[in-house]
């Protein structure tokens, strides 16, 4: 069918192929995917290959049970304050925790258990139902680690990971927004050890292109021992931080219900940094807004 055709009234004597409503469309000659989507695909490629599982990480409003007090972290601790979180005034608090092991948690923290001493301070369940902008994707890892300990049919090994974003109320500058996506990865087995944590970092590294790396003990409130992960980046040609590692406590697995003997490691790191260092971005809001580069 053609201007003429419509033109002349030739149309009218024409027979036409009918329309093959299946086809598919053609691919527009324009759009490409944002570098730190790129960079995105290429480490869900990556952990993919290692047979780790991702995780479901459309939550961005968390409540801090499950963002802080399952991962044993103080209620006093002042990442907790709103100078560091983002909180959600609407709802106000969360629907719900899994009671006994709200109380378990509650338990850990006040008086400890399992080997621990706990904080020896009085527990809030108000402080626990507060919602926030999730702080870390170690949230996520939290309810799937408690969903692993109490599935049908209990416990079973299991590789997870997660690449999304949280949020923070810092400072902004250069290399710094209010949020940024955290890349996570969580080990659940039998008998883990550091070995198999700073084996598993090599192997992650190693597929994106670190191979050189050292580790220097480190504290988070959640792990122990803690491991910063530094590399030679061989495109800086210099020593740089890469991520931060660790064993997640026995205060923070026991009351989830996970059995005697199961440990889990984990380790994160930041999409922005890497994509900022291969596309040689010198400014982090240069990743955003209308004058992405790609
Ligand atoms: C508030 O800042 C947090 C963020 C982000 C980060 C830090 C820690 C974790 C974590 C964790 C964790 C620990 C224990 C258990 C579970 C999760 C996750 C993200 C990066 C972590 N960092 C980071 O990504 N650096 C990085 C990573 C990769 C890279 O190149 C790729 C290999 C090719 C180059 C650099 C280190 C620094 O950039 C750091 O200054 C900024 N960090």
């Amino acid at each position: 069918l053609t201007a003429a055709m419509l033109a002349d009234g030739s149309w009218r004597d024409t027979t036409f192929k009918p329309y093959n409503f299946d086809a598919e469309g053609t691919v527009p000659a324009c759009g490409v995917e944002h570098t730190l989507l790129k960079v995105r695909t290429e480490f869900r490629r990556v952990l993919f290959e290692m047979g780790f599982a991702e995780m479901p990480t459309s939550r961005f409003v968390e409540s801090c049970f499950w963002n802080f007090d399952a991962l044993f972290q103080p209620q006093s601790h002042p990442a907790r304050d709103a100078h560091d979180t983002f909180f959600v005034s609407k709802p106000g608090v969360a629907r719900h925790v899994p009671e006994d092991y709200c109380e378990r948690v509650k338990t850990v923290h006040q008086t400890g258990g399992y080997g621990s001493r706990g904080y020896g301070t009085v527990w809030e369940r108000s402080e626990a139902d507060k919602l926030i902008l999730r702080t870390h994707t170690t949230a996520v890892s939290s309810r799937m680690l408690y969903e692993l300990a109490n599935q049908e049919g209990g416990f079973t090994p299991k590789k997870y990971f997660s690449i999304d974003r949280v949020f923070r109320n810092e400072t902004l500058d250069a290399t710094h927004l209010a949020e940024f996506h955290q890349v996570e990865g969580v080990v659940a087995d039998y008998g883990l050890g550091l070995a198999d944590l700073i084996g598993t970092i090599r192997d992650f590294f190693r597929r994106i292109g670190i191979t050189n790396l050292r580790f220097k003990p480190a504290y988070n409130p959640y792990t122990e021992p803690s491991m910063e992960v530094f590399g030679y980046h061989p495109d800086l040609k210099c020593w740089t931080e890469i991520g931060n590692s660790g064993i997640f406590r026995p205060e923070m697995l026991a009351p989830m219900g996970l059995p005697e003997g199961v440990r889990v490691i984990a380790w994160g790191l930041s999409l922005e940094r890497p994509t900022m260092i291969k596309y040689r971005y010198s400014n982090i809001r240069d990743l955003f807004g209308h004058k992405v580069q790609v």
